[in-house]
């Protein structure tokens, strides 16, 4: 972002311009959010940077819309552009009150700082920010919430804990994390007309990482549309290698999830004794009864033409029993999403056998799977270790959690996308299996790996959070799950 204001301002954009520019779009996004009406005390927190100006023109500017507005300047010096700004508002009487001034206020404006910050927070300001942190008084960050890291999203010493974060311009990486999750409350970007050319020249088109929107995703991609001359071997024959005796339901929840893609046929190989109750929960699924070892895991899979699947799940359910299984399907040709035990048996193996598939790969860890695959990647950012662990692997990587990342393989460096919507109604045994089996639905029907892990990601949170509004986070089991994929669809798509 500093480069590309450097090229905005050299081409002759006047610094103050840009700033009232972008705290005037802050201001109308503001007063939408939060009207006068009901909020009509604001506090405004001032640093010493332009932040800390960007936070003085809002001010201003809801003064003259009549609402009673109190600045607090957290830093006794500020840059030129700040000071004066801060003159100006003085000279409109604006009071500038001590930080407790600050607590009857409706709202707070975060303006301390933005990406400036150079080191962590200590003394007055860290007291300041942990005083409002523990206010009940929401609070607007503008473009990164104080004492926040840009571009790693972690707490320089401590951070505030915005209520919503206006992103100024492009999104920030640091906002984007699962350690920012806590910190930055619910995420806005205020663009303010970068030119594409700049931000091209600066980011170069590799720019890697992106923010999914879920309303584009899922009206561009869902529901997947099927020839009208469609027959069942047309629309993808997705083979499910999951279940064992300690965990059968597993393997129902990934071939419900399955299902639901509308893949024309799903087989299920599970351990011989598991094939009378898969059949009678999946009727419409050619159950495969395998040999099994002592402790009911899959020890072969009988010989099967592999040919005909146009894709593979392997690891939901599985134990760790089953693991030359996974080694025989890993040596494979076929596209495959390897999940839960799936992952653990490759680890076992090592990641490096992954990188000569010729078939797509997607891999389907938490992050305490994904260390047992790169364990030498458990110190490294999270965004980065995806990152390095995709160009070892070749492999398209969704990495669960509140923010799930999901890094596919790109020439010069692979490509990021968060998912900002979720829920924690997810966080339950047995999601993760429903996943895993509406990605391989999807990709036996012919969606590109990095679709079907973004797509079914985005399906799957999408349908868990339509869910919860009318369950409560209690309810949404994954069987619940399953079942709702579907009719949240219809909820979307006008009939
Ligand atoms: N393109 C955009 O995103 C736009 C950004 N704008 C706003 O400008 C800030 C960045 O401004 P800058 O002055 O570079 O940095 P800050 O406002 O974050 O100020 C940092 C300020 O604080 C001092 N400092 C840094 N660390 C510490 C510390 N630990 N303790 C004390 N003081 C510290 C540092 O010396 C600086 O003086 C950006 O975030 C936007 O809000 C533009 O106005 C509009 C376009
Ligand atoms: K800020």
């Amino acid at each position: 972002m500093q480069a590309i204001e450097k090229l905005i301002f050299q081409a002759g954009m006047p610094v103050a311009a840009l700033m009232e520019k972008v705290a005037l779009r802050i201001t109308a996004r503001l007063s939408e959010l939060y009207p006068a009406q009901d909020y009509p005390r604001i506090g405004v927190l001032v640093g010493s940077g332009h932040n800390g100006g960007d936070a003085l023109v809002v001010a201003r500017e809801l003064h003259h819309q009549g609402r009673q507005v109190k600045i607090h300047q957290v830093l006794p010096k500020s840059k030129p552009l700040t000071r004066v700004h801060g003159c100006y508002a003085k000279s409109l009487g604006i009071p500038f009150v001590e930080l407790d001034d600050l607590a009857d206020c409706d709202l707070i404006i975060d303006g301390i700082f933005g990406f400036g910050l150079e080191r962590d927070i200590t003394g007055e300001i860290a007291i300041a920010i942990d005083t409002i942190n523990h206010w009940s008084i929401p609070v607007l960050s503008i473009d990164v919430p104080s004492g926040l890291h840009t571009d790693r999203g972690v707490a320089m010493g401590t951070a505030i804990g915005a209520t919503h974060t206006f992103c100024l311009g492009l999104w920030k990486r640091g906002l984007l994390t699962e350690s920012a999750a806590s910190y930055v409350g619910k995420l806005e970007l205020i663009g303010f007309d970068i030119p594409a050319q700049t931000a091209l020249q600066v980011l170069g088109d590799d720019h890697s990482l992106w923010r999914i929107n879920p309303q584009q995703i899922l009206r561009s991609h869902l529901p997947l549309k099927r020839p009208v001359t469609a027959h069942k071997y047309e629309v993808g024959h997705l083979l499910l290698v999951v279940g064992s005796a300690q965990y059968a339901g597993a393997a129902l929840l990934a071939a419900m999830g399955a299902k639901a893609t509308g893949v024309g046929m799903v087989s299920i190989a599970v351990p011989y004794s598991l094939k009378s109750l898969l059949l009678v929960q999946m009727p419409d699924a050619l159950v495969i009864g395998c040999p099994e070892t002592a402790s009911g895991a899959i020890a072969n899979l009988p010989d099967l033409d592999l040919e005909k699947y146009q894709a593979i799940v392997c690891g939901c359910g599985l134990s760790l029993d089953a693991a030359p299984v996974v080694e025989q399907l890993v040596h494979g040709d076929r596209h495959l999403v390897l999940d839960a035990d799936g992952l653990n048996a490759v680890a076992a193996m090592g990641v490096e056998h992954l990188q000569s598939r010729t078939g797509a790969t997607v891999l389907t860890p938490h992050w305490g799977e994904f260390c047992r695959l790169f364990p030498y990647l458990r110190a490294v950012e999270r965004l980065e270790a995806l990152q390095t662990a995709v160009s070892q692997t070749n492999a398209t990587i969704l990495l669960k959690g509140a923010k799930t990342a999901i890094a596919v393989p790109h020439r010069a460096m692979p490509k990021i996308y968060i998912n900002p919507e979720s829920t924690p109604a997810l966080a339950r045994g047995g999601s993760g299996d429903v996943l895993a089996g509406m990605i391989g639905g999807l990709l036996a029907q012919g969606m590109t790996a990095s679709d079907t892990a973004i797509v079914g990601t985005v399906w799957q949170a999408q349908t868990a959070i339509w869910l919860a509004q009318q369950r409560t986070e209690m309810g949404v089991d994954p069987l619940t799950l399953a079942q709702g994929l579907l009719p949240f669809l219809m909820s979307k798509s006008p009939l």
